[in-house]
């Protein structure tokens, strides 16, 4: 069914608004570019205004006519996640895309003491859409995608110490992050069924593919060689961004995608055409789903309204 499916396919996207967080770089740049080339209104939700600014700038030269514009948000800091939400200046929101995040970096916390990458890649989005439900419930057909990554695989979550506070170890910490994208998925899938909501909460797994993310974490801690081997890496064998946006795309814009579904690169698992991916066990358990819901509840105090 998604054989050979790729951004030609996204269907027209006219009349739609989409948020796309961390636009400015990679997997979420191409993600707001095609969604935009299509005829979707685009905010580009990054962090550092002069790369938002420089993103926006590219994104009206490659698709001219674009309608796409740079909005300050900081996932690493609730206080910008409230600020994003409570100055969202549409009536409809489409489709909202939490793809922001940051790999294996040193231990460090976010403006709120969280550990970084379960604060950004999880807490910080799931507040945002927390934030942001009361549009999503009051458009027809809206969705939301999590990026998620094929690293869930690597670690499950652990309720009594998210923060990894009594051991830190930096994959370790990414794999339960991602894992925590697709509890989040999975229990806010049914929570809208519950409610009799139609929207669509979804999951992506972008492969391997060169974008910043993998180098981040040396540049951090200068270690120039380890960052000239992942370069080497992310050359030979990774896809460019682009292939890496079309699970993503393919779950935002793609008829007859599931709620509680994982879109990945096809059956290599690391590459190619979106196709449904395989997912841990552990990341449809609804114990461990609610009590990461309630846990994230009372870190981040975004409480859901759902009708
Ligand atoms: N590239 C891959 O091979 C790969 C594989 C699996 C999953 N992923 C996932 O894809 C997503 C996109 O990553 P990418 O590969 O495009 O990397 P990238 O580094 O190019 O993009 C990540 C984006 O997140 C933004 N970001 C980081 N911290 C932020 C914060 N505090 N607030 C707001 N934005 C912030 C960055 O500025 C950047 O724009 C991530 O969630 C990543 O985990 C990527």
């Amino acid at each position: 069914m998604t054989q050979g499916w790729n951004a030609r396919d996204i269907p027209d996207q006219s009349g739609r608004t989409a948020v796309v967080t961390g636009a400015n770089s990679g997997i979420g740049y191409i993600t707001a570019r095609e969604l935009a080339r299509r005829g979707a209104r685009v905010l580009l939700a990054c962090r550092s205004e002069a790369r938002g600014q420089e993103a926006q700038a590219r994104l009206l030269r490659e698709v001219p006519g674009a309608d796409a514009q740079f909005v300050p948000l900081d996932l690493a800091d609730l206080a910008s996640v409230r600020e994003f939400a409570a100055s969202y200046p549409h009536a409809r929101l489409d489709l909202l895309i939490n793809n922001a995040g940051v790999m294996a970096l040193p231990y460090g916390r976010t403006a709120d003491g969280f550990e970084t990458q379960f604060g950004v890649n999880h807490l910080g989005h799931f507040a945002l859409t927390g934030l942001l439900l009361p549009k999503l419930l009051d458009t027809p057909g809206a969705r939301v995608v999590s990026v998620s990554s094929g690293m869930h695989v690597i670690a499950n979550i652990d309720i009594g110490d998210l923060n990894s506070e009594h051991r830190y170890r930096r994959w370790i910490a990414y794999g339960r992050s991602k894992t925590a994208n697709l509890l989040f998925v999975h229990e806010f899938a049914r929570r809208l069924a519950a409610a009799g909501s139609d929207v669509i909460a979804a999951a992506a797994h972008p492969g391997y593919a060169a974008t910043n993310l993998q180098t981040a974490g040396t540049k951090m801690e200068g270690r120039a060689t380890a960052t000239r081997v992942v370069e080497l890496g992310n050359r030979v064998l990774a896809q460019p961004a682009e292939s890496g946006a079309l699970p993503t795309l393919y779950a935002a814009t793609a008829p007859g995608v599931r709620p509680d579904s994982f879109t990945g690169p096809g059956r290599l698992g690391w590459r190619g055409a979106p196709a449904p991916s395989w997912r841990a066990k552990w990341t449809r358990h609804d114990v461990s789903g609610e009590r990461l819901w309630i846990a994230s509840e009372q870190l981040t105090g975004v409480t859901y309204k759902t009708p």
